[in-house]
């Protein structure tokens, strides 16, 4: 073998990318992003203007393209902590199937082509919360937030909340309070979803260095605050019922979730140090996602159904 060949075959692979599309899919978070993306297509069905198909369509598809663009821009800059993470370690940037560069830059276009799109799309109002969005979730909190207060997911998880708001503005051109008690909702939901992750994550958290509350303020205390913080969301995920923008139908969907929900935080309340699987959070991380999924899947069915009933179509 010449001294050329034996160069190119053993030349070290740094910045070499060997990403398939299946990669590039990933730094998109599609899994976490797909409840976000519903609960922007709520907040758009939701307002009460009419509904024009071809607008709503493309304007869920760019706000799932800027929920997708600013995964890949956590993942880019996330992915020191991501590598020493069990949960994140095999991500494509940390695995190195993806390099840093390319996640930056596939953020980067996917997010100006997002807030673009809808600019043009739906009106530029959409457009700019769609914007601040982003830069919540990839800048405030993942690149200050998270690495600096174990109030991170707190205020960080505004940026998860925006999504109805974004729908809301996309359709109508405005904001409104019924579109900012959605965004309370998600906002309220958020501790308890993430802190019963982090319970059983404790041991991730600490070995990356991030002071998620359980690794900060401990395990009892971070108890505490889920069980309040579920305290605070049941009776705010009934509200939308007790203002009139829904039926009684949402209203005992919502009410039953909320009680479900508060049954498992006091599970996760009443867990006993010797639980070393963590059995109740982890059911609690699990209902989160019902809880969330069904609040928003009960609005657009009361919505929908009651604009059906109102015209008439059902007869
Ligand atoms: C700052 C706010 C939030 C934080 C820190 C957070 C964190 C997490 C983490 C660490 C996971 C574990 C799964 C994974 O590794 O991908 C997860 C799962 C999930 N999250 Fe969140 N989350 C937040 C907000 C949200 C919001 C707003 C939604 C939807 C509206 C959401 C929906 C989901 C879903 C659907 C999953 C399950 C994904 C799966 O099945 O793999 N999250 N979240
Ligand atoms: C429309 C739009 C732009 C929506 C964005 C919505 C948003 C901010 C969702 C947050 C979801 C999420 C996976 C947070 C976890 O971040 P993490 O870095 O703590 O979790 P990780 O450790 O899994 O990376």
């Amino acid at each position: 073998m010449s001294i050329v060949e034996q160069t190119s075959v053993d030349a070290p692979e740094v910045g070499v990318s060997e990403a398939t599309a299946g990669d590039f899919l990933a730094l998109l978070k599609p899994r976490v992003m797909s409840l976000v993306v519903f609960t922007a297509l709520v907040g758009l069905v939701a307002a009460p203007v009419p509904l024009d198909p071809i607008l709503a369509s493309i304007s869920v598809l760019a706000i799932a393209v800027g929920a997708g663009a600013s995964g890949a821009l956590n993942m880019w800059y996330d992915a020191d902590i991501d590598r020493v993470m069990s949960r994140t370690a095999r991500r494509p940037v940390p695995a190195g199937r993806v390099q840093p560069g390319e996640a930056l830059g596939f953020g980067l276009f996917l997010s100006l082509l997002a807030v673009l799109t809808l600019g043009l799309a739906a009106n530029w109002l959409a457009a700019a919360v769609l914007a601040f969005t982003i830069f919540f979730y990839a800048v405030v909190y993942t690149m200050w937030l998270k690495r600096w207060t174990p109030q991170n997911i707190v205020i960080g998880g505004a940026a998860g909340a925006f999504p109805p708001v974004v729908g809301w503005a996309a359709a109508t051109g405005s904001l409104s309070l019924e579109s900012l008690i959605l965004f309370a909702i998600i906002f309220l939901w958020t501790p308890p979803h993430f802190w019963a992750l982090a319970l059983f994550k404790a041991g991730d958290y600490g070995r990356a260095g991030i002071p998620m509350m359980p690794n900060v303020a401990g395990e009892a205390s971070t108890r505490r605050q889920i069980f309040a913080y579920t305290l605070l969301v049941a009776p705010i995920g009934v509200l939308p019922w007790l203002l009139g923008y829904v039926s009684a139908g949402y209203g005992l969907v919502a009410a039953a979730l909320g009680a479900g929900f508060i049954y498992y935080a006091w599970g996760v309340l009443r867990m006993k140090p010797s639980d070393t699987a963590m059995a109740p959070a982890k059911q609690m991380f699990g209902f989160s996602l019902i809880y969330l999924f069904g609040i928003f899947a009960a609005y657009l069915v009361d919505v929908v159904a009651a604009r059906v009933l109102a015209s008439g179509a059902f007869l």
